[in-house]
């Protein structure tokens, strides 16, 4: 039997008049990185502060393991570890300290925190910072101790919100490698609004849109999401548009420019077959054939657009 590691059910929620998520449904029972993905406002952060317990929703449920965060709070946060999008960090306190105190919060034996606060520092790469004060870090280490207090008491599920917001290249770089290594053995959720952060870094795709699920697939799934349909050609002796529009599987061509084609189908293997048979048999002197690959953005625009017509 599938073991649920995230149940989100017909989660609703409103701040005041608007509902700002509604009908949210999901399962999660694979281990590895899903993205939550939206554009601003769409309901990431709204969603995950009910997943994590520090918003009440106003309709549905989430079970952490099968434990209902509506009914049993304290023991569905046990599994989570939370990352908010503004990282709750105090600056006075050393990373030592800051992580120590944290590890009471998670109710770690006394005698076992400076082992779960060592190991933590470690694995977050922080350990030379131990003694420095929290405000005294740059974003991208001050974001490893957030990162390392999410995970301190060792939970099967992760929660980031926005994770590599504000940093600059090389620490988004750094931050990414970083959530790949926690997410080998539990479940780790992200949200961002940037394609290319889930490109890079998920395995799983959760997309939503104006509060509702528009997508739930892999990466790869998501990026084919959006079947070709034109091919670009350039052919260096410029035979008139008309002669490919009249190829099997062509279903329109255009001169674009010189020796440059945009050609739309119905079948993309047909097409690309007639073209190529008959640049041979015409001489038409084929340069180049490609088929146009839907772009991240491409799907993203497209789903955007599609939830706002339901
Ligand atoms: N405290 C609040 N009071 C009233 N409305 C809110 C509040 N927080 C969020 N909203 C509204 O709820 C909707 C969803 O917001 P939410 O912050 O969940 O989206 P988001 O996808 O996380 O966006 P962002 O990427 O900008 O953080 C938005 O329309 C937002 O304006």
């Amino acid at each position: 039997m599938e073991k649920s590691i995230v149940k989100v059910e017909h989660l609703s929620h409103r701040y005041s008049v608007q509902w700002a998520i509604r009908d949210i449904n999901f399962e999660i029972t694979e281990n590895g990185i899903y993205g939550l993905l939206g554009s601003n406002g769409a309901g990431k952060s709204t969603t995950m502060n009910i997943m994590c317990g520090v918003l009440k929703q106003t309709e549905g449920d989430v079970y952490i393991k099968g434990v209902s965060m509506r009914d049993n709070p304290v023991e569905a946060k046990k599994h989570i570890g939370f990352l908010p999008q503004k990282p709750p960090l105090y600056g006075d306190l050393t990373v030592e300290e800051f992580l120590a105190f944290t590890a009471n919060i998670r109710r770690i034996p006394e005698d076992e925190v400076a082992g779960a606060v060592k190991s933590v520092m470690e694995r977050c790469g922080v350990g030379h910072f131990r003694k420095r004060l929290i405000r005294n870090l740059s974003g991208g280490y001050q974001q490893r101790v957030g990162i390392a207090q999410a995970i301190i008491h060792n939970p099967a599920f992760v929660v980031l919100d926005e994770p590599t917001n504000g940093l600059d290249p090389n620490q988004i770089i750094e931050i990414r490698h970083l959530i790949k290594e926690i997410g080998e053995d539990r479940t780790v959720i992200l949200s961002t609004h940037i394609l290319s952060e889930v490109q890079a870094t998920c395995d799983y795709i959760r997309m939503i849109e104006e509060g509702q699920v528009v997508f739930s697939g892999t990466v790869e799934e998501f990026d084919n999401y959006i079947v070709p349909s034109t091919i670009f050609v350039t052919l260096a002796s410029m035979p008139s548009a008309e002669e490919l529009k009249v190829l099997p599987g062509v279903v329109d061509a255009e001169n674009t420019g010189g020796m440059n084609y945009r050609v739309n189908f119905s079948d993309s293997r047909e097409a690309i077959t007639k073209i190529v048979e008959t640049s041979v048999a015409r001489n038409w002197q084929l340069l180049e054939i490609r088929a146009e690959k839907s772009s991240m953005d491409n799907v993203f625009a497209e789903l955007s657009a599609k939830s706002k017509k339901h």
